[in-house]
């Protein structure tokens, strides 16, 4: 899927924009505080329902103003589709896919993929777990139909079985074992599901992210391996009982596919110790890219990337060589940067646009 049009209303200093994007590479440059990232964030919203800089969506919505919205046309050789979303200051959720209005993101975010690579991107190696299984999910929601359900389902249940580890300290023991065994049976099924997409789709981007690694970062071998949230020799039900006691002294379950990780190391030692900040930057680069090679070979859809502030921390010669393998996988690139001379190699591209920011202003160069 691209975009064909964004128009983007109330949202930072953006208060009226509207533009047309190449299909294949666009460029927005501006002074800092133009409006650059918020342009990319405008769009970010309509692939993950929330910012890449706030966890509060009331900071995106345009001072004095009471809400915030983003219409888009996307299409494919399919055809195209109408997307919109609008967040009000109560934090009122509208989602609307060809005029059919909700309020669950879910149905717009499955409508396009969009990732995103910043200044802070190491943070997918250096910040918590977390970061890193929805690294997969991403990954997995896009490739596999059924993943977001089971996602959920697991979410469902590992929400039952806290509730359950914080209340049983007062229930009557009669009833507790036979209600924990029920949400045991319940986490084990979904658990086990969920580890076994997880490790089968690590395990077919690894060939990816692999022959990336080799331009992205020569001079390293990096081992990546998945870690699934228990012990090594247990079985999932082995590792929950274990557990049980110090769980229902803490009230919630600390085992499983919740507490996953993806372990990258070189030379046996994490790659947090060893490489520098662009370097990480670099990692992450052949690790996203991975990401959206697997998805268009497996799925032959297209990933609308957003790179802001390309100029931080990349050196040229990288710079030009992430670009040209986001476009030959056919992506539609958004790249910010605040002056041209960050990108010197710009001319070699025919297909492009550029945007020119200024005061939330967008205009077009000719
Ligand atoms: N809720 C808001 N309403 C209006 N303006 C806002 C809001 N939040 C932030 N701003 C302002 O919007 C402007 C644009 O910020 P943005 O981060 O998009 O700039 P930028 O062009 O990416 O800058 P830089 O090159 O410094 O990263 C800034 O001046 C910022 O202070």
């Amino acid at each position: 899927m691209k975009l064909d049009t964004v128009q983007i209303h109330q949202f930072r200093n953006l208060a009226n924009v509207e533009i047309s994007p190449s299909d294949s590479l666009n460029f927005i440059f501006g002074k800092n505080g133009s409006g650059k990232s918020s342009l990319l964030e405008a769009i970010h919203y309509l692939g993950f329902g929330r910012s890449f800089r706030t966890s509060k969506h009331k900071n995106v919505i345009q001072y004095d103003a009471q809400k915030f919205s983003i219409f888009a046309l996307s299409s494919d050789e399919k055809g195209s589709v109408k997307l919109g979303m609008s967040r009000s200051t109560s934090d009122e959720l509208v989602v609307s896919v060809n005029g059919n209005k909700s309020n669950r993101m879910s149905e717009l975010v499955s409508q396009l993929p969009i990732q995103i690579f910043t200044p802070q991107s190491s943070e997918l190696v250096l910040g918590s777990p977390s970061l890193r299984r929805r690294f997969l999910d991403w990954g997995l929601f896009h490739v596999e139909q059924s993943f977001g359900q089971s996602s959920q389902n697991y979410q469902k249940i590992l929400k039952q079985k806290n509730a359950l580890l914080r209340k049983s300290s007062y229930m009557p023991a009669s009833d507790y074992p036979q209600q924990m065994a029920f949400w045991d049976k319940q986490i084990v099924k979904e658990g086990e599901m969920l580890t076994k997409q997880r490790k089968a789709y690590l395990e077919a981007i690894l060939e990816h992210i692999n022959s990336n690694l080799v331009h992205f970062l020569p001079e390293f071998s990096v081992e990546i391996s998945y870690h699934r949230g228990w012990e090594k020799e247990a079985t999932l039900e082995e590792a929950i009982l274990k557990k049980s006691e110090k769980d229902i002294k803490n009230g919630y379950l600390s085992v499983g596919p919740h507490k996953a990780d993806l372990r990258i190391r070189t030379n046996g030692v994490d790659v947090a110790e060893v490489l520098s900040r662009g370097q990480l930057r670099m990692l992450v680069a052949a690790l996203q890219l991975a990401q959206i090679q697997f998805l268009k070979e497996r799925t032959n859809k297209s990933t609308v990337f957003l790179l802001d502030d390309v100029g931080a921390e990349l050196d040229e010669t990288k710079r030009e060589l992430f670009i040209d393998k986001l476009l030959e996988i056919n992506s539609q690139l958004f790249i910010s940067a605040i002056e041209k001379s960050q990108l010197p190699f710009i001319n070699k591209y025919k297909n492009k646009k550029m945007f020119h920011v200024e005061h939330g202003r967008m205009r077009e160069e000719s």
